[in-house]
């Protein structure tokens, strides 16, 4: 190698190291694991693992906040001895991340039905009672937990139900495998493999240059109102599914439509919700709503959109049947407020 040579590589290697950045290191061992069934194995040797029974999290208190509390492999062990239970249910667990430096993370569900051990149904009050916390229902869980756990357990939720629910193939209805990781199944007899899936939902505000409208369905909580929403059909692009969802519930034709975000939702399965503003003509404005899909839907004056995003809070304004919009970790809420705080939401461009 010329002296060149070995300086070029050298500064090269120096820069792909500069370059590669902890998120991008994260992701890639992330990939590896997800590839690679040894390395997954040898990851959960170190790693730590999230809990859950009957697809409820285990949470902890101190004081007055709530945790997720993470266990090691050692200590899990332990635990499923001390119950009766076999180690092998350690392979139903799935990979949902890791910290920034490479302790692998994964969730297990106790009180499923195992496909690797028999009688996996493990005492829930027991448990709770070893693991000094509580299995807690995850639309409950998520509200007193940070953003960054909230996420985290809606992700092992969505796994974890998705895996609960696709034990078999649909085209031989022999059992299907996990691999390590848990980002895929596969069934031996015939090599089909199969994905953990989530519904694109469309979420949409629409406004008509001064005003917001706003619905609720008759299963939401006493006086919540919120963004329309619905199912993207197969075959719809997203501005597609818009229009069609605005028209179908609300009797309304959108002119102009923009993307805001997205989220993962995991009630009741797995969508992907996609955000979007949208305008319809000022003059077009009359409401004709589908008493199938909705209860009652109303056009919201900014000011009272904003008041009740400063008021907002589920616990009262439930109890008190006033008007209130979908908390804070909802994308409906941050479309919500993103209208309220940027006028071009409304006057969206051609
Ligand atoms: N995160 C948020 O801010 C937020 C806000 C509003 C709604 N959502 C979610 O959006 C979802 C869709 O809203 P919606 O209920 O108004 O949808 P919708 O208007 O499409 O109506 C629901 C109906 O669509 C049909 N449907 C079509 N594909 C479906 C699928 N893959 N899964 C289930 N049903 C399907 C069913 O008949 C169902 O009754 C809801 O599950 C809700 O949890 C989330
Ligand atoms: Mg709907």
């Amino acid at each position: 190698m010329s002296l060149y040579c070995g300086i070029a590589c050298r500064r090269k290697s120096f820069w792909y190291f500069r370059l590669l950045s902890t998120y991008v290191t994260k992701t890639r061992y992330l990939f590896e694991l997800k590839e690679d069934d040894d390395a997954c194995k040898k990851a959960q040797q170190t790693g730590a693992f999230y809990l859950f029974h009957s697809l409820a999290p285990l949470l902890q208190k101190s004081g007055h906040q709530y945790q997720a509390p993470r266990h090691s492999l050692l200590e899990l062990e332990s635990l499923l001895a001390k119950f009766g239970q076999d180690i092998q249910r350690i392979e139903d667990s799935v990979l949902i991340g890791c910290s920034e430096q490479h302790e692998a993370w994964f969730a297990l569900d106790l009180g499923l039905n195992s496909s690797s051990s028999i009688n996996a149904s493990l005492q829930k009050p027991e448990m709770e009672t070893e693991l000094k916390g509580s299995f807690t229902e995850l639309r409950k869980a998520v509200f007193q937990l940070n953003t960054k756990d909230a996420s985290l357990l809606t992700t092992a939720q969505a796994l974890l139900r998705w895996h609960d629910a696709h034990q078999f193939c649909s085209r031989s209805g022999q059992p299907t495998k996990k691999n390590m990781a848990g980002s895929k199944r596969v069934c031996p007899s015939n090599k089909i493999i199969y994905y953990p899936q989530m519904a694109p939902v469309v979420i949409t505000l629409v406004s008509d240059g001064t005003r917001c409208l706003l619905a609720r369905q008759s299963s939401f909580p006493k006086g919540m109102y919120s963004a329309l929403a619905g199912f993207c059909d197969i075959g719809e692009s997203l501005e597609e599914a818009v229009r069609r969802e605005v028209a179908e519930e609300v009797g309304l034709e959108v002119e102009r439509l923009q993307y805001s975000a997205s989220q993962h939702w995991p009630f009741p399965n797995s969508s992907l919700m996609i955000a979007c503003h949208a305008t319809v003509h000022p003059g077009q404005t009359e409401i004709q709503v589908n008493l199938k899909e909705l209860e009652a839907a109303g056009w919201f004056s900014h000011d009272e959109v904003a008041t009740a995003l400063r008021k907002n809070n589920p616990y009262t304004q439930q109890q008190y049947g006033t008007f209130w919009l979908p908390p804070k970790l909802a994308i409906a809420h941050q479309l919500i407020k993103e209208w309220v705080e940027k006028p071009s939401c409304s006057t969206l461009p051609a």
